[in-house]
């Protein structure tokens, strides 16, 4: 396929200045050079040269960088970035003789290196060694993101998903610049996380899901190892125990943690708003406070996401209450809040991130407790919730908070969608795939591809650059690199598919 255009690249970049009639042409012989003394980011020339060792069958060696202007191969140097680039963003500069990504940090040479891979051709993604010319458009591009937030979210809980299927999806989500991946570890069908002082929780909790499998859990090293492929990919895991809601799995595995000292049965349907931990128990506190402490152990990331949805079989009064317990065992493990926005409902703790998940456009409770200094991640059901169907057609998803084709996905701004909420109070985006229907990665990118870029576009792209006409061309560029991928992606009619 032709090479990219500079601006063909999505997220859409800050500034592209493309340079006319110049090309770079990697050759057999090419080396990845990355800045001297830094293992962060020889780490990331040795991600970027295995790529490209794959498919273009060179041997593409990764060494230092030796001292001064680069004059051939790959340069990823952490010195000369443009000033606007910041922790995050990168510039890219193509010439006839080399590329050279410039970043402050590891994050952003990554970030370059995403952006790279679409200006190669797609066959740059096979698995086999492909035989086309290797060329990448000449230009500079000088890129940072919008909103320091930009995430996805991963139901384990209703349907399990091995290892494997989790790296998977984080490597997709590195594509596009995301650099949160939120797992959903526990709901009324499963827990699916091992922690020590309540073993139950995983080994009964985790033993079935939605409609009766066998469901599944992650031990602690499977959650570390988790933890650090997606840090290898810059994406920090935010763990969630939701609770008081959604806590069946756990209440069925131990009788105290019920008001009524009785375990409920294991529960394999998709009914939600039905449990509620015993908020009046000293018993529950302590269940907390060992789970919160086992997982901060476990995660090195900034938030802990505490639930706090659909509560339903919790009084108002009882929630405050429990929340307002629960919230200071966060922070004292020196972690930040996270919750759906229905924390509101319990006092503010510092750093805390209330996740927007209505269907409306005013939500006085999120305005309010921004104004005490809370900050907002948006996921508003009916524009961010992957597993919302597409169309009435859609074989897979939900449709309670109505459809949700690629253009819906992509038409809304997160920074003045909540009515009176202050652009400075919104971290970001977060795209959450619920897993009631499920339950394979073929599932998961199909419900992920075409909409999730859309959503990382609204994180990472300047609000000046959002245009539906010019996204959904540059959306249908990266069908061939799916196809080639193996991404299983929803060939929405509303895409011209290249
Ligand atoms: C925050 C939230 N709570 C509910 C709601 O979103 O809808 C999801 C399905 O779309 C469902 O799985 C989840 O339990």
């Amino acid at each position: 396929s032709a090479a990219a255009a500079l601006s063909d690249v999505i997220p859409a970049p800050v500034t592209v200045q493309p340079a006319a009639g110049v090309t770079y042409t990697l050759p057999s012989g090419a080396s990845v050079y990355t800045a001297p003394g830094s293992s962060a980011a020889a780490a990331v020339g040795t991600y970027l040269a295995a790529l490209l060792r794959r498919s273009t069958g060179y041997a593409v060696p990764v060494a230092d960088a030796p001292a001064g202007t680069p004059t051939s191969g790959i340069s990823l140097l952490l010195t000369g970035a443009d000033a606007s680039v910041g922790a995050e963003g990168y510039q890219l500069d193509v010439t006839a003789a080399t590329v050279v990504i410039r970043a402050q940090t590891a994050a952003g040479l990554f970030h370059g290196v995403q952006t790279l891979r679409q200006l190669l051709p797609a066959q740059v993604e096979a698995a086999t060694v492909q035989s086309v010319a290797w060329t990448v458009a000449g230009g500079r591009i000088i890129d940072y993101p919008r909103y320091a937030y930009r995430g996805a979210m991963l139901d384990t809980a209703r349907h399990f998903f091995p290892v494997a299927t989790v790296k998977a999806y984080l490597d997709q989500l590195a594509l596009y610049k995301i650099n949160y991946l939120h797992l959903h570890l526990s709901d009324d069908q499963g827990w699916r996380i091992v922690v020590d002082s309540w073993s139950r929780l995983a080994t009964y909790g985790g033993s079935t899901q939605v409609g009766g499998g066998a469901g599944g859990y992650y031990t602690k090293a499977q959650y570390s190892d988790i933890v650090a492929y997606a840090a290898s990919r810059q994406i920090t895991i935010v763990p969630e125990i939701d609770m008081p809601g959604h806590t069946n799995a756990a209440l069925a595995s131990y009788a105290e943690l019920n008001c009524n000292g009785v375990a409920p049965a294991l529960y394999t349907g998709t009914d939600v708003g039905f449990s509620t931990l015993c908020t009046s128990k000293a018993v529950t506190y302590t269940f907390v406070q060992n789970v919160l402490s086992e997982l901060a152990a476990l995660t090195p990331g900034p938030y802990l996401h505490i639930g706090g949805d659909e509560a339903s079989a919790t009084t108002p009064a009882q929630y405050s209450t429990f929340m307002n317990q629960v919230q200071p065992m966060v922070t004292n493990l020196g972690k930040s809040v996270m919750g759906w926005h229905q924390i509101t409902g319990a006092n503010a703790s510092a750093g805390r991130v209330m996740q927007f998940w209505g269907t409306g456009t005013t939500d006085a409770a999120v305005v309010s407790a921004a104004a005490a200094g809370a900050k907002v991640v948006m996921s508003p059901a009916n524009k961010a919730y992957l597993d919302m169907k597409y169309n009435t057609s859609t074989p897979l998803g939900l449709s309670w908070a109505g459809y949700i084709e690629v253009q819906t996905a992509y038409e809304w701004n997160p920074g003045a969608y909540l009515a009176n909420l202050p652009a400075a109070s919104v971290l970001g985006v977060e795209a959450p795939m619920w897993s009631e229907t499920l339950t394979t990665l073929d599932n998961i990118e199909f419900m992920a591809f075409p909409r999730l870029p859309a959503l990382a576009e609204l994180g990472w792209s300047p609000w000046s650059t959002h245009n539906w006409t010019a996204f959904k061309t540059r959306l249908g560029a990266q069908g061939p690199r799916w196809t080639i991928m193996g991404i299983d992606f929803y060939r929405s009619t509303q895409v011209p598919w290249a």
